[in-house]
């Protein structure tokens, strides 16, 4: 009888590897690390899915970090299946943020790869593309840009991919322009005004007509902080008294809208280069943060119109906030262009919701809490940024609830056209074949964001929202499959993928 009982171990062994064997499909025990969830192969079920056929009732199945189906309610059958089941809470596709500045590495202190992308993942951020300045040293060549590489890998909670600068050291010359566009990034980002980083000079439009010439060739798109300086800084009485550094109002004036003006005037002497037969066919012109809802809104239609390839976004900041209410010394709302009055905020809106501008981004653009000057409140001097990323899906649903901004909206402009703009094709829908990266949000629910609400960003004290009522709680998000947040939890491992273009 003995030697049955020396088997016994022998079956057992072959017993739990066919077990594992025939559900691999559900666990992968190696990965889980990336995931709260221990399935590779499930479904998400929920009464409301944005689709790119509207919102439907039913369930997203998900294999190996891909949508591999999308069933309604009718063809559904959730028995003995892996179901995550939400209910009534929406399954959107992943926001897609194509303006933010994580300063890593270099400026780490400032934010990080790991606080940045944890943060996005709590606010429903599935990628994020990174800017190329406010790190250190900028990235504006293939060397800088392995230096962004080393600092994300493994280290990113979200999927990530990086523009390079377009600045004068580099603009004429092809052979590096190339170089860094053949390694990887997905586009390039120029400054029309000084960037407040000594080694991200500013360009003109010769820089910028030769770059598009390069990224025409790339199909990949320019990025401009579109401001030109003009001469007003001058005419402040900061001396005398009369202009009060730590009232906004005097910070307002040094910026007026028509540096907007002037920068686009600008850029629209070399957009049309872009058109069909031009120079530099295949480029694309995206015109980040705008705040001018006027003249400068108004050029950009009309190179639409005339078929440029010319984008526009603007950011949350400016949609929920207005010059008026900024209080006395609260440099947390100091950026630039900065944000105008109460109604240029309604025009953005309308603007928004006519189709005019064409996304949003959270131009993520946070420091230390020193340069922010928070106790002397002067805002000619303090950093120019806003930190946002955690909330801005939140932001954007409560203060466009009254011009009465629908679901399906807010994945246009936080999804499908970011994902346009940075070529991921399979990214920016919830759809069969694209990766399954998805937050699952509450839009009725409504939290007051005070100093206690968990917040995964390096600074927190200087993010702009403490102390609004919002309305929309993340519950889920999923990045390629792996659940990478949970309510309050993320993932153990940074598991999120580099972008980079080939
Ligand atoms: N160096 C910066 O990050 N600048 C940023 N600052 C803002 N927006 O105030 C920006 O995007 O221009
Ligand atoms: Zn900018
Ligand atoms: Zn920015």
């Amino acid at each position: 009888m003995d030697w049955q009982w020396k088997l016994l171990p022998l079956l057992t062994l072959l017993a739990s590897f066919l077990f594992l064997f025939y559900i691999e499909d559900y666990f992968k025990p190696p990965q889980s690390d990336c995931s709260l969830l221990p399935y590779s192969h499930f479904w998400i079920a929920s009464k409301r899915i944005v689709t790119l056929q509207g919102i439907i009732s039913g369930a997203v199945e998900v294999k190996g970090g891909n949508i591999i189906s999308v069933i309604k309610d009718k063809d559904w059958n959730g028995k003995s299946k892996q179901v995550v089941d939400y209910g009534y809470a929406v399954v959107m596709p992943g926001l897609i943020d194509v303006h933010a500045h994580l300063d890593d590495p270099g400026r780490a202190e400032w934010e990080g790869f790991p606080s940045g992308t944890k943060a996005a993942a709590a606010g429903g951020i599935t990628t994020l593309i990174d800017m190329p300045l406010n790190s250190f040293p900028s990235t504006v060549s293939t060397e800088t840009l392995k230096l962004k590489i080393e600092a994300a890998e493994k280290r990113i909670f979200v999927d990530v991919g990086f523009w390079g600068g377009l600045v004068p050291e580099n603009a004429f010359n092809a052979t590096a322009l190339e170089g860094l566009l053949n390694a990887g990034v997905l586009g390039l980002k120029s400054f029309m005004c000084p960037s407040g980083i000594n080694d991200f000079p500013m360009t003109d439009a010769n820089h910028i007509k030769a770059g598009l010439s390069v990224l025409g060739k790339y199909r990949r798109p320019l990025l401009v902080h579109s401001e030109i300086q003009q001469d007003v800084e001058s005419h402040l009485q900061v001396e005398d008294g009369a202009d009060d550094p730590r009232l906004y109002s005097t910070y307002l004036k040094t910026r007026p809208p028509s540096w907007e003006e002037a920068a686009i005037r600008e850029l629209l002497t070399v957009t049309k280069d872009t058109r069909i037969g031009g120079p530099a066919e295949g480029a694309h012109l995206h015109v980040v943060h705008l705040s001018d809802a006027s003249s400068s809104l108004d050029l950009i239609k009309e190179a639409k119109r005339r078929g440029d390839s010319i984008t526009v976004e603007t950011c949350p900041h400016y949609l929920s906030f207005s010059a008026e209410e900024i209080p006395d010394g609260d440099t947390r709302f100091k950026c630039a262009p900065p944000i105008r009055d109460a109604a240029n905020k309604e025009k953005l809106w309308n603007a928004l919701m006519e189709g005019h501008i064409d996304m949003l981004s959270s131009d993520h653009s946070p420091t230390v809490p020193e340069l922010k000057l928070l106790n002397d409140g002067n805002f000619l001097r303090a950093w120019g940024g806003i930190s946002s990323i955690q909330f801005v899906l939140p932001v954007t649903w409560s203060y466009g609830r009254k011009f009465g901004v629908t679901l399906e909206q807010l994945a246009l402009w936080w999804s499908e056209r970011p994902a346009k703009l940075a070529q991921q094709h399979s990214k920016g829908a919830i759809a069969t074949g694209n990766h399954a990266d998805i937050v699952v949000w509450e839009p009725e629910v409504e939290f007051d964001l005070n100093a206690d609400h968990p917040m995964y960003v390096k600074n927190p004290n200087i993010s702009a929202y403490i102390g609004k009522k919002l309305s929309g709680k993340v519950l889920a998000t999923f990045v390629r499959g792996n659940l990478v947040y949970k309510e309050g939890n993320h993932a153990p491992a940074a598991c999120g993928a580099l972008i980079l273009a080939t």
